[in-house]
């Protein structure tokens, strides 16, 4: 399966959703107030959020149809949804100098931190910039073996510490090595225990302050890891992560499969933050570029391009 049908299979459920919700409604007289209400609650019903919806029924009712057929609505939503979604697709870019470029990759665990280093690992490399991947989650010993793992499969080296190690420290350590060895991007794991906000806000704190004896600008990114099939779960932990962490830009992962797509315009609608990429899959090579209008159709139900 190509990674664009993936893509559509992560939207499957919102836009079946939204087609079910909306049917009918096409074949009204006319397209009054409670037809535009009603295309609303359809847009609510299918995780793209009250923000987003409310924006795309005023650009409806902005154009002043007298009535819309299934093929002219579903034309008109793809357009809002890529509008709404165009500002915040905004690539990855590595600019920190002097190098190495720090990022840090934040999100509850089980969102997909790890595998999204490693596709994000690999990602760099195939642009020819040199990475270390730094084991920050030192909290499971399990996850600094994954970590490992990903690095051997991509071909860049990890720095890691014993479970229990003090992030900071190891932190610190990966600066140096990376310096020392010309590598262009340091990408940071870390511990993801939302459960307990203080602890977590000390050591991403302590994490900086140490970073920030050796370079003012460090971290330079700081990615929130979102699970698409979350739902409205996502976006209360972009809530909490933007107010602990200082989130830069989010990347919102598992959008194949059973994914609750919709949700990625609802964040786009509601915080504005830059979406550097998406994930569709397992394997190193299923980070992708975050395309608004291929994402707009698949929402509306609009064949790929
Ligand atoms: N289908 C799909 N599965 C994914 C994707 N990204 C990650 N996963 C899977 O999600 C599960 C959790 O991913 P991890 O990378 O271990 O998540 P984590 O946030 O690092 O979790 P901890 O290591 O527990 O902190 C794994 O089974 C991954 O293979 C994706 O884009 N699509």
């Amino acid at each position: 399966m190509s990674w664009l049908d993936r893509l559509r299979g992560g939207f499957s459920k919102t836009a079946d959703k939204l087609a079910d919700n909306l049917t009918g409604l096409t074949s009204r007289a006319a397209l009054d107030t409670s037809t535009l209400d009603d295309i609303e609650e359809a847009l609510i019903a299918s995780d793209i959020g009250p923000e987003a919806s409310h924006r795309i029924r005023e650009a409806i009712a902005r154009q002043k149809f007298d009535r819309l057929d299934e093929r002219g609505l579903r034309s008109i939503l793809a357009e809002e949804i890529e509008k709404i979604l165009a500002p915040v697709a905004k690539p990855l870019q590595v600019w920190g100098f002097p190098r190495p470029h720090v990022i840090l990759v934040i999100g509850v665990n089980g969102s997909g931190k790890t595998t999204t280093i490693g596709k994000l690992g690999q990602w760099l490399t195939e642009q020819d910039y040199g990475v270390l991947l730094c084991a920050g989650d030192t909290f499971r010993a399990a996850a600094i073996e994954q970590l490992k793992i990903w690095g051997e499969r991509i071909g860049a080296p990890v720095i890691s510490g014993k479970e229990g190690a003090d992030p900071a420290g190891l932190v610190f350590d990966g600066v140096k090595q990376a310096t020392a060895q010309g590598i262009d991007v340091l990408v940071v794991d870390t511990a993801g225990r939302m459960q307990n906000k203080s602890h977590l806000m000390e050591e991403l704190s302590k994490i900086r302050r140490v970073l920030g004896r050796l370079n003012p600008e460090a971290p330079h990114d700081v990615i929130l890891v979102l699970d698409a099939t979350t739902g409205q779960n996502a976006l209360n932990q972009v809530e909490v992560f933007r107010q602990t962490a200082n989130v830069s830009g989010l990347i919102m992962t598992k959008l194949d499969g059973t994914a609750r797509g919709g949700v990625l315009v609802a964040a786009a609608e509601r915080f504005g933050l830059p979406i550097y990429a998406i994930g569709v899959g397992e394997t190193a090579s299923d980070l992708r570029p975050f395309d608004p209008r291929a994402v707009g159709r698949a929402i509306a139900g609009l064949p790929p391009e």
